[in-house]
């Protein structure tokens, strides 16, 4: 619980979060995909065996958007710390999370995460806070993406001690659209199943939390056994996008909104269907089995494919 006892608006505004670095190969890239199901139908999909494998004598395996996600998991590992925010590690939830890409990704590169504070919000029984990671490759300093993860601190409200909810943010409002759910019929639907194992297989790409391993860890954080990373719920969601309405073209997409609504469990199907407005695809995800929405948001493209 936060003590709101060290809280003061100039630390926080002023806080820096040291920086880290990360490193991957081709194999962490493959790897990935196959944590967010990719190939997971089908061994030989022919629009997603780019990601796994060199296709045809591609010279190099093909990287998903959304592995950009993974490239400040460090941050989060060593702990959220906020001058005068005391949360339970245990309570946290992923709120959200926004993407956006400059640059194609490298199957292999070394990077360079600079993150900051890019909100912070008291909502009285949680605490919502904003960690935004521009991420350079390291020797070309080139910017490859933009992430801005929201971490749901669950009874970690109040810290503020203000009359007013406390509310401070570093980036103009209009940055980050609304989801709008249109009501009219999607203009695609794509059905998926995780494995009962996919959390465990997802955690190998870094993201170590035991809440996605450790039944015990679980059922202190209020859930019946483990539940599924949800930015490996995400990665299912988008990698629909990038199938149903990109006809396979990753690079299609440019920026990315996901709200985590529901957690998943392993092993539950993922229904997403999208609507494309524009170049914009709104996006739902649902769980079939508990016929629950778990993940809304939008993918924005650069281009629309021809074939639509
Ligand atoms: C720094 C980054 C984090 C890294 C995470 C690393 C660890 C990884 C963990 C996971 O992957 S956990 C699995 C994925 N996440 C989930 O399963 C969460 C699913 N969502 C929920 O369970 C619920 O939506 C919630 C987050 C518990 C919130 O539900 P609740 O009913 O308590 O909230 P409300 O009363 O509706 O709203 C209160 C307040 O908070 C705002 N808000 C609600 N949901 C979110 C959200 N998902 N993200 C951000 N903000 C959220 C909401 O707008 C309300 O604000 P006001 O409107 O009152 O101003």
């Amino acid at each position: 619980m936060a003590d709101g006892s060290g809280f003061s608006h100039q630390l926080v505004a002023s806080h820096r979060f040291p920086e880290t670095t990360f490193d991957y190969t081709e194999r962490d890239v493959a790897v990935y995909a196959l944590g967010i199901g990719a190939c997971g139908r089908d061994a030989v999909d022919e629009d997603e065996l780019k990601y796994v494998y060199h296709e045809n004598g591609q010279k190099s395996i093909q990287v998903l958007p959304t592995f950009s996600a993974l490239f400040s998991v460090g941050i989060m590992m060593k702990g959220l710390d906020i001058p005068g925010l005391d949360y339970d590690p245990r309570l946290l939830l992923h709120g959200q999370q926004y993407i956006e890409l400059y640059q194609p990704f490298p199957s292999s590169a070394s990077l360079v995460n600079k993150s900051s504070l890019a909100g912070l919000h008291d909502k009285g029984k949680a605490a919502i806070a904003e960690i935004e990671t521009k991420t350079y490759e390291k020797g070309s300093g080139k910017l490859l993406c933009m992430g801005r993860s929201t971490a749901f601190l669950r009874g970690a409200g109040g810290f503020s001690k203000s009359s007013q909810p406390y509310s401070y943010s570093t980036y103009p409002k209009d940055q980050i659209g609304a989801i709008e759910i249109p009501k009219s019929l999607p203009s695609a639907v794509f059905q998926d199943l995780t494995q009962p194992s996919q959390a465990l297989l997802y955690r190998l790409s870094g993201d170590y939390n035991p809440l996605h391993s450790d039944p015990n860890i679980a059922t202190v954080a209020g859930f019946s056994r483990p539940i599924l990373h949800g930015l490996c719920t995400l990665g299912f969601a988008v990698r629909a996008v990038i199938k149903s309405i990109c006809r396979g073209d990753a690079n299609a997409v440019k920026n990315i909104l996901g709200r985590f609504l529901l957690h998943v469990y392993p092993g539950e199907t993922l229904i997403t269907e999208m609507w494309l407005q524009g170049s914009r695809v709104f996006y739902q995800t649902k769980v079939k089995e508990r016929n629950r929405a778990v993940l809304a948001g939008y993918v924005d493209l650069r281009h629309i494919p021809s074939a639509l």
